[in-house]
């Protein structure tokens, strides 16, 4: 009960996914469908009046049964055409509700808290995806276009047969349905686990898989390509051997299910011979039998074909509806107070703490406390794992802490990620580049319409358009996959590009020039501070490097999540602690 329940459930979100005018299409269908179902049984009545008065006829002549045969050409290449119809529609439906599924998962997806990317591999993600969108036009096309079809034929058949036959024969022959029913129904409940199974195996194994491509330098210059085959060849196998106790028993079942049928067919031309030659039905009617028996084995084994696939596709929809209703990220959820951005940029922290949702015992800010002024150029300093990004995911709003964390006197929980968007900027460890024009990337982020002039301009300030100009096409030149074809300080020169034309209010520059050279690094600096006098630009810039905090107007040194000193460059560098053993090198 409760199964059929759920399985209902399933096929309401899936009819949800239909847009009205292909809710209609669906009612056209089954209306073509009632037609179909109709013409379908013409054959065999034709067939049988055939045989009992035309051919017994005295004086038989074949121009007597050309009108029955053209009755039957007509009826059998209309019944085409409606297909044919019916099938367009169909196609329209299954693409359309598939376009709107996927649209529905990537925004679900992009719109998901952290940690679920943290818990689950990009590959397996994106396999299940692709697996579960599949899934969905399946069953679209199952409900749409094979289901009602073969039910409709069937009860046509059904009708036929108890109409035209004496009712023995009749009960016998739909005594097929029942026993092919439990076979079918027993099928789908053994072999679900399975599925389930074989789906996540899979999944598992797209995961590895992207992980591989995306280690392929490290996995050639450690030569463990053999080593990495032998990982997914163990994988590779357990999916095999599943793969094969499902097709087993899949086979199992269907020489069952043509076992129910070989005997029914068997018995009911047995027992129409046998009532014919006692006289109770004419031969035509043991050639209507068997006609009949055929009209309802053909689309019976058609819906055990289809009781099947929903039942595998009911799976893979039920994981994309699991896609879909992942629940927003805290930073979506709407926001209690007023819409109104302030226009100061000072920060404020006060108590701040922070775990990570996956491990909330581990502490990573401990009861933070900070004013930062509008304006101010503040350096974060620290050895490796103390939580500066961490605070940076905090202040982005990409990880939740408890405590009060004010930007312009507004809690930044009252910021929309619009809003936040754009206040701040970012330019992270690594920057994310999208595969496709220089210019597409350095404009990433930018609301609004942005001239090549300004792009230029935005460049140079991060003293990329040199290199930019010998790239072939320039600013049209294609940028591979997270920026495979660039070099790294490029990289993160593009990333600084959009700073530029951003001009935010507030500037996070986590490591940001790490990959640069000495020269361009200074020379960026310099443009950056530039744009911090000119817009009084809040900036924040965490750097393992310490000579890019020179010029900060302070430097908070973390330890363990805790800021255990501050002050400016050369004051902490002359005082015994964490910051001077990080500038003798002591401390990483
Ligand atoms: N998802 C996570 N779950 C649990 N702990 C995490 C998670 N991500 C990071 N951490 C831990 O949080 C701590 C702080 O990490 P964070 O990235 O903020 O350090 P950091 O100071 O920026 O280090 P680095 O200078 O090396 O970049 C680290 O010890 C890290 O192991």
């Amino acid at each position: 009960m409760q199964k059929n329940k759920n399985i209902l459930q399933l096929l309401r979100k899936v009819f949800g996914l239909l847009q009205k005018k292909q809710k209609w299409g669906f009612v056209l269908v089954l209306l073509i469908l009632a037609v179909s179902a109709v013409l379908n049984q013409f054959t065999p009545l034709a067939i049988g009046q055939l045989t009992d008065h035309i051919l017994d006829q005295p004086g038989f002549s074949f121009g007597s049964i050309l009108p029955f045969l053209l009755f039957i050409l007509v009826v059998n290449v209309g019944n085409q055409l409606i297909q044919i119809v019916r099938r367009l529609i169909v196609e329209d439906t299954a693409t359309r509700a598939e376009k709107t599924a996927r649209e529905k998962a990537v925004h679900s997806l992009l719109s998901a808290p952290l940690s679920y990317f943290r818990q689950n591999m990009t590959g397996n993600i994106h396999g299940r995806l692709n697996r579960s969108l599949d899934g969905i036009t399946k069953l679209v096309k199952l409900v749409f276009m094979d289901f009602a079809p073969s039910i409709a034929t069937s009860i046509a058949a059904i009708v036929v047969i108890f109409s035209q036959l004496p009712t023995i024969i009749a009960l016998l022959i739909v005594l097929v349905i029942p026993v092919g029913g439990l076979i079918v129904l027993r099928q789908i409940s053994t072999q679900k686990g399975i599925r389930v199974q074989l789906l996540q195996t899979k999944s598992n194994m797209d995961g590895t898989m992207v992980e591989l491509l995306n280690g392929i330098e490290t996995i050639r210059v450690y030569d463990s390509v053999d080593f990495e085959c032998q990982r997914f060849s163990s994988q590779s196998e357990r999916l095999r051997a599943r793969e094969m106790k499902h097709h087993r028993a899949m086979a199992l079942y269907d020489g069952l299910k043509f076992l129910n049928e070989a005997v029914f067919h068997v018995l009911v031309i047995g027992a129409s011979v046998l009532l014919a030659s006692q006289g109770v039905i004419s031969v035509g009617t043991i050639l209507t039998a068997y006609l009949c028996f055929t009209q309802l084995t053909g689309p019976l084994r058609e819906l055990h074909r289809i009781l099947d696939e929903l039942a595998e596709n009911t799976v893979l929809a039920n994981e994309y509806f699991r896609l879909v209703e992942i629940p927003q990220d805290f930073s979506y959820l709407p926001v209690s107070e007023s819409t109104q951005v302030p226009s100061c940029n000072a920060i404020e922290i006060q108590g701040l703490s922070f775990s990570y949702p996956e491990n909330p015992d581990r502490i990573i800010l401990n009861d933070l406390s900070l004013s930062i002024r509008p304006g101010e150029f503040v350096g974060i300093a620290g050895p490796s794992g103390c939580g500066k990004s961490s605070l940076i995911k905090v202040l982005t709003k990409l990880e939740q802490a408890s405590g009060s964390l004010t930007v312009g006197g507004k809690p930044l929980s009252d910021f929309t990620r619009s809003q936040l968007a754009d206040l701040i900027s970012i330019v992270p460890q690594s920057p994310f580049l999208i595969s496709d024009t220089i210019y597409h990337n350095i404009c990433y982020g930018c609301k609004r319409q942005v001239t090549l002039e300004e792009v230029i301009y935005a460049a140079r300030q991060a003293h990329i358009h040199e290199d930019i100009e010998k790239l072939p096409g320039g600013y049209s030149f294609k940028v591979s996959e997270a920026g495979g074809n660039l070099s790294g300080g490029q990289r993160q020169r593009i990333a600084i590009a959009r700073i530029f034309l951003q001009n935010p209010q507030i500037l996070i520059l986590d490591e940001a020039t790490s990959a640069l050279d000495n020269t361009s690094e200074k020379y960026i600096q310099a443009e950056i501070e530039k744009m911090q006098r000119q817009n009084g630009t809040t900036i924040l810039s965490i750097a393992h490097r310490l000579t890019t905090l020179q010029n900060c107007d302070r430097i908070l040194v973390f330890d363990q999540g805790q800021i255990v000193r501050q002050g400016k460059y050369q004051q902490l560098i002359d005082q015994p602690g964490i910051f001077q053993d990080m500038y003798k090198g002591i401390l990483k």
